[in-house]
């Protein structure tokens, strides 16, 4: 789980995880991990601090996963344009060819925010290749469409079984 700092990730693996929504998280410092259930398949998720310091750790964390998460507040305009250079960077990893990506477009329950249309060409999806790329909007805050994200999770976990 990789995404620019305050996009909402430890946030959403807690929920993700069964635990509660909270408003006063701090920055994560280095990563955590925490393991998500989902019927009979436990997936574990590293959730890797968003601060600049932090991000060239991303790619050794991202070697040899099933499936990389980023994630993006579509609340914070003015970052996206750093989100996108941040997951081109790691997207063209070569360490890292060939594993699926999916972008969520967190904070839908704000007010002022761009549609998952309108991010998929603010992050120019269409331009990342050789990987299957989704995109699903979601609030962690109000668990929407979380549903939706455990069932792509697992479908990425079982993939790696056969
Ligand atoms: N409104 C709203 N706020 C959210 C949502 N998800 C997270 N937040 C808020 O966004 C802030 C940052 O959340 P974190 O989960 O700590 O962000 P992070 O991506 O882990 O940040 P780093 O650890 O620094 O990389 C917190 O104040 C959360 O309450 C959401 O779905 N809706
Ligand atoms: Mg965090």
């Amino acid at each position: 789980m990789l995404g620019l700092q305050n996009a909402g990730k430890t946030c959403l693996l807690n929920v993700l995880s069964g635990g509660d929504f909270t408003y006063d998280t701090i920055p994560t410092i280095g990563f955590n991990m925490k393991r998500v259930q989902k019927n009979n398949v436990s997936i574990k998720c590293w959730d890797i601090g968003g601060q600049p310091r932090f991000r060239p750790m991303w790619e050794r964390y991202c070697r040899g996963v099933n499936a990389i998460l980023f994630v993006v507040d579509i609340a914070d305009i003015e970052k996206l344009q750093a989100a996108r250079e941040e997951l081109h960077s790691i997207m063209e990893q070569e360490s890292l060819e060939g594993i699926p990506l999916l972008v969520l477009g967190n904070k839908s329950d704000l007010q002022v925010k761009v549609s998952v249309d309108e991010l998929i060409d603010a992050l120019d999806l269409k331009g990342i290749d050789h990987r299957e790329v989704s995109c699903y909007g979601i609030s962690a805050k109000e668990e929407t469409n979380l549903e939706a994200v455990l069932s792509w999770l697992v479908k990425r976990a079982n993939e790696l079984q056969r």
